[in-house]
C-alpha cells in the first residue's frame, strides 16, 4: 500500500462513518483531516481533489476516492469483505443499499427542522420494512451472506446501534438481530472501536452541524 489512508470529512458521522467502520473491521489504520472552514473545502476543490465537489473523500493506494458506495466497495473488495462470488456480492450489495437507505434517514435528522414526524417514520420503517428482513435472514446463519463476514454485516451492526440510540429497545422484537449484534461486538477490532477514545464519532450535535453549514455555505432548512 502506498502511504497511509487519509479520510477527508467533518469531525462527525455523516456519510464517512460507515467507511470508518469498514476500515476498522479490515484493521486498516487511517488518519483524518476534518473540514472546519470553507477555505479548506475551496482548497480541496482548487486542487481537483473532489470530482463532484463533494465529500467523503478518501486517499488510499495513491488514489483520491469519492462517492461513499464506491469507496466502501473498494475497501470491501480489497479486504475480502465482499463475498466469494458475484451472487454473494449482489446479495451483499442489496442488504447494504437497504441499510444505507435507512441510515441516511437518520443521518439527515440533525439538518431537519421538524424532527418528530421524521423520527416516527424512521421507527415505523425500521420495524416494518428493514428489521424483519434481517431477522428472517439471520434465522440460523451467523453472517448475512455465504457464512462469511462481509461489509453488509458491518453496516447492519452500525445501523442497529444507530437505531437503538434513537429508539431504545427497538430490537426487542428481533432476537436474531440482537444476537447478531452481540456476536459482532465480540470481534476484537469492533470491541476496540466501541470503546471511548476510538475514531468512532458520537451522535451528531452542533459541533458537527455548524461546520457543515459553514463549509457548504448553507442555511437551514435544507430543501
Ligand atoms: N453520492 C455522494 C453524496 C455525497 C454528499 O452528498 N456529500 C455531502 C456531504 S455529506 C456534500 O459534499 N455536499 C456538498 C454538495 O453536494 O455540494 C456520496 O454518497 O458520497
Amino acid at each position: 500500500m502506498s502511504g497511509k489512508v487519509v479520510l477527508y470529512y467533518f469531525n462527525g458521522r455523516g456519510k464517512m462513518e460507515s467507511i470508518r467502520w469498514l476500515l476498522t473491521v479490515a484493521e486498516v489504520e487511517f488518519d483524518e483531516v476534518f473540514l472546519t472552514t470553507r477555505d479548506q473545502y475551496l482548497k480541496l476543490l482548487s486542487d481537483g481533489a473532489l470530482m463532484f465537489q463533494q465529500v467523503p473523500m478518501v486517499e488510499i493506494d495513491g488514489m483520491k476516492l469519492i462517492q461513499t458506495k464506491a469507496i466502501l466497495n473498494y475497501i470491501a473488495e480489497k479486504y475480502n469483505l465482499h463475498g466469494k462470488d458475484i451472487k454473494d456480492r449482489v446479495m451483499i450489495n442489496m442488504y447494504s443499499e437497504g441499510l444505507m437507505d435507512l441510515m441516511e434517514m437518520i443521518m439527515m435528522l440533525p439538518f431537519t427542522p421538524d424532527v418528530k414526524p421524521k423520527l416516527e417514520n424512521i421507527q415505523t420503517k425500521a420495524k416494518e420494512r428493514y428489521l424483519p428482513v434481517f431477522e428472517k435472514v439471520l434465522t440460523g446463519p451467523i453472517y448475512l451472506v455465504g457464512g462469511k463476514l462481509s461489509c453488509a454485516d458491518v453496516q447492519l451492526l452500525e445501523c442497529t446501534l444507530m437505531l437503538e440510540e434513537k429508539f431504545p429497545g427497538i430490537l426487542a422484537g428481533f432476537p436474531n438481530v440482537k444476537s447478531f449484534q452481540g456476536r459482532m461486538t465480540q470481534i476484537p477490532a469492533i470491541g476496540r472501536f466501541l470503546q471511548p477514545g476510538s475514531k468512532r464519532k458520537p451522535q451528531p450535535d452542533d459541533h458537527y452541524v455548524k461546520p457543515v453549514m459553514e463549509v457548504f455555505n448553507i442555511t437551514l432548512p435544507l430543501p
